[in-house]
């Protein structure tokens, strides 16, 4: 049984806890933290695990062996790195942190400690669909990968969200899910800006992204996220030879009054149910198996912020923004994404 403590009991914090409670076998919540205490005391007191005033304390608490860090974006570096420094796995909801500095600070403590504890939640990696397209393009079919088309939308945003966000937010699904999916590297990144969407009010939205890989592939990435009717993710390889993209999601498909329709999901929550459970399954048996994570790493959550970083300073002067990675650690070799 592994013995778990998660920092932030906010969303996706209570989602992940009920998944190690109600859904998982061999994991155990053993202690929550949140700043809002109160909330974390209720999260705590509804599922049997210890309330802990502080994420520090949580993490060198002796029950906790491994930690799950669900706070805001700009809190997970001093978790992390606090968890490196106590030599506890701990997987870290994304993006890792909001700079490509902090995440680089973060792979450097984590390559001077000397093996992997660092897994960061991009989920899509284990996103049924995902996988199947990724199978397609292994067998080599499609011949080699030119374009990938991508569209992430969100039915609507909260009021706090900004321009910047749909990048470092919301595409930065799409930065890692296409490392991953194509094994290279993101190059150089364009934004365009079309016409907004009168739902958002002064956001800039929709946007449109371009990504230059390092073979020459393009992929662009549609990002609306007032677009009212669902929660809609979308991809298609196209190759030499077909195309791929990801099938339909809905399990039911309604003939209706003249009409055929297909539900489509509300939210993340919904369209990615199975890869959260899933990425928690192969975390966890990771774990007890060998005590080692192998999911994205600190170095794939580092990448991701280049190109998030660029991808804003695209949006911000309308360039086409060049993607430069550091030296990367001998620690998170092979040299493509895996
Ligand atoms: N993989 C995915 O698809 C998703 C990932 N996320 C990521 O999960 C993280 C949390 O997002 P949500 O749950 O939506 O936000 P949320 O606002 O619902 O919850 C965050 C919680 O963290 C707490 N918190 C803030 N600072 C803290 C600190 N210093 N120490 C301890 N607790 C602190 C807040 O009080 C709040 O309860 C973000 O990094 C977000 O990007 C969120 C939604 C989906
Ligand atoms: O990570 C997520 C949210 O934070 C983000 O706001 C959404 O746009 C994404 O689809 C979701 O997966």
């Amino acid at each position: 049984m592994l013995s778990v403590g998660v920092i932030g009991t906010g969303m996706i914090g209570r989602d992940h806890i009920r998944r190690m409670t109600s859904v998982l076998a061999g994991v155990r919540v053993a202690a929550v933290t949140d700043v809002d205490f109160d909330v974390a005391r209720s999260v705590a007191a509804f599922t049997g695990a210890a309330f802990r005033d502080s994420g520090e304390s949580l993490i060198t608490d002796a029950s906790v062996e491994a930690v799950v860090v669900c706070s805001w974006g700009p809190t997970h570096e001093q978790y992390v790195l606090a968890a490196i420094a106590a030599g506890k796995p701990v997987f870290c909801e994304k993006p890792l942190a909001p700079s490509q500095e902090a995440c680089l600070r973060i792979v450097e403590a984590e390559a001077a400690h000397g093996s992997r504890l660092v897994q960061v939640g991009y989920m899509r990696r284990y996103d049924p669909s995902y996988r199947a397209l990724k199978a397609v393009l292994a067998t080599g079919e499609l011949g080699a990968p030119l374009m990938m088309h991508c569209a992430h939308r969100n039915a609507s945003v909260p009021g706090f969200y900004g321009n910047e966000m749909a990048i470092t937010d919301s595409a930065v699904h799409e930065i890692d899910m296409v490392r991953w999916m194509f094994g290279e590297e993101i190059t150089a990144v364009q934004v365009l800006r079309p016409r907004r969407n009168s739902h958002g009010g002064e956001l800039q939205d929709p946007l449109m992204l371009l990504f230059e890989m390092a073979s020459g592939a393009i992929v662009d990435v549609e990002t609306s996220v007032n677009i009212r009717y669902g929660y809609d993710i979308r991809g298609e390889i196209v190759g030499e030879n077909g195309t791929a993209s990801l099938g339909s999601l809905s399990p039911v498909r309604v003939r209706l009054g003249g009409k055929a329709s297909d539900p489509v999901p509300a939210d993340w929550q919904e369209r990615f149910q199975t890869a959260y459970d899933v990425e928690f399954r192969e975390w966890i048996d990771a774990l007890r198996s060998s005590g080692r994570t192998s999911g994205p790493s600190a170095w794939d959550g580092y990448a991701a912020a280049v190109v998030s970083d660029a991808g804003v300073t695209a949006l911000r002067t309308g360039e086409r923004v060049p993607v430069v990675l550091a030296e990367r650690p001998e620690l998170y070799a092979p040299e493509t994404p895996t």
